[in-house]
């Protein structure tokens, strides 16, 4: 069996890479959803679509091989009917819906589409209007169901395929994420990796089946033995701790060192990538926000202990600590914004930190952050700029929009 994944740096040349276009989700948000779909506001989708082309196109011309997640997922689902009546059974289930005429109408519904509408459907969501469906109980008719003008709320946060599931190594890990607006996402990646081809025999590290949760915007693989984990508004340490002791102990892992890094729990840094990311060998972005006025943060470095424990070192630079699990010499911490206290958060709520290398010292980046491009250039970083109007009001970046497959060793 081929190995489907292999990440095992942030910087390695890009060779194969997840992406989700976006799709009607994203015009399925309103002015009151947003905020509980994760938006700051209601992307034009056309315009949305031709950016995110330009992204993946960008990925294209310089080597990278685009999958599209929901071609997999139809894949899968067009292949096996029983595996697609098992997952609407479970989307479903998790939903909310138990067994019943609803349940059975929207089975139905969804299994009437061909295969690639369905995919779309579960990822656009299902309006009341697209089902004659008798409303004769008391939350159909009053109360927030009633208000809902979905039974199955769109996705729109799928184009971000970062954080329902995160390669790392040879594996992967299937995320149970923060919120209720993202979880289903991660049960498209758990039937893609149980019975599509190309990832049979991909190691999972954790999977969703999980009550502490985890999102691949905190997981950046700085090294074949280190991986660093944001302690955020979307990772809890306990997820971390339980993912540091598989990673330890599974003789297919090559990682012997996590690095928690505690930053604040917002949405505007929602992520550790929203706040640094690995762009060279000895090169990082970081937004300066993340420290305290001495400048320091909580950095906890979890190697393997005495009988299969975690053994736990607590630092205060992220510098010093980074130097000490890469073997570094000297490093330098490019400053989002140029550390402006006015660009700075300005370019970070854009993204501007949130940058996806493709090779060493080469990323790719919004154009709407040219303090810090200019930055960036100046300490030697080949930038690629991508259209960013509408992509950035779901308040992700390119690597948020990315998960990559497979990497070339550095
Ligand atoms: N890796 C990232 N920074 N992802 C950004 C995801 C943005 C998305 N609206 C959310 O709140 O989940």
């Amino acid at each position: 069996m081929a190995q489907a994944i292999n990440v095992n740096s942030e910087i390695g040349k890009l060779k194969s890479v997840l992406l989700h276009r976006p799709g009607a989700e994203v015009e399925n948000i309103t002015p009151d959803t947003m905020e509980s779909l994760l938006f700051d506001d209601i992307p034009f989708l056309k315009i949305a679509q031709k950016e995110h082309d330009f992204f993946a196109q960008t990925l294209r011309d310089n080597g990278a091989e685009t999958l599209y997640i929901e071609d997999l997922a139809t894949d899968v689902f067009a292949k096996d009917t029983a595996v697609k009546d098992e997952f609407l059974t479970r989307f479903l289930t998790e939903a909310g819906y138990k067994h019943g005429r609803t349940f059975d109408s929207l089975k139905e519904y969804l299994e009437g589409l061909e295969t690639k509408e369905m995919v779309d459907k579960i990822y656009a969501g299902v309006r009341k209007n697209e089902l004659d469906l008798q409303r004769s109980v008391l939350s159909d008719l009053a109360g927030s169901d009633a208000a809902n003008p979905f039974y199955l709320n769109p996705l729109p946060n799928a184009y971000f395929t970062r954080d329902p599931q995160a390669s790392m190594g040879a594996g992967m890990t299937i995320n149970r994420m923060t919120f209720a607006a993202r979880q289903p996402e991660s049960m498209i990646t758990e039937y893609i990796m149980k019975h599509h081809e190309r990832f049979a025999g991909t190691p999972i590290w954790r999977d969703r089946n999980h009550t502490t949760r985890i999102e691949g915007g905190d997981e950046l693989i700085l090294s074949k033995n280190v991986v660093a984990i944001g302690v955020s508004q979307r990772t809890s340490s306990k997820s971390i701790q339980a993912l540091a002791k598989e990673l330890f102990s599974n003789p297919l892992s090559t990682f012997d060192t996590v690095l928690a890094v505690e930053i604040p729990h917002n949405h505007a840094m929602m992520h550790l990538d929203t706040v640094f990311t690995m762009i060279n060998y000895d090169q990082f972005t970081v937004f300066p926000g993340i420290f305290s006025q001495d400048g320091n943060i909580n950095v906890f470095v979890l190697k393997q202990g005495k009988d299969g424990e975690v053994e736990i070192n607590r630092m205060s630079d992220l510098g010093k600590a980074l130097k000490q699990v890469l073997n570094l010499s000297e490093l330098d911490l490019i400053e989002t914004g140029d550390g402006d206290p006015i660009v700075a958060p300005r370019e970070q709520w854009n993204d501007g930190s949130n940058t996806l290398a493709i090779a060493p010292g080469e990323i790719v980046t919004y154009d709407r952050n040219y303090v810090s491009i200019e930055l960036l250039k100046q300490h030697g970083i080949k930038v690629h700029e991508i259209l960013s109007s509408e992509l950035a009001r779901g308040r992700g970046g390119a690597r948020c929009m990315s998960q990559p497959l497979w990497r070339d060793e550095i």
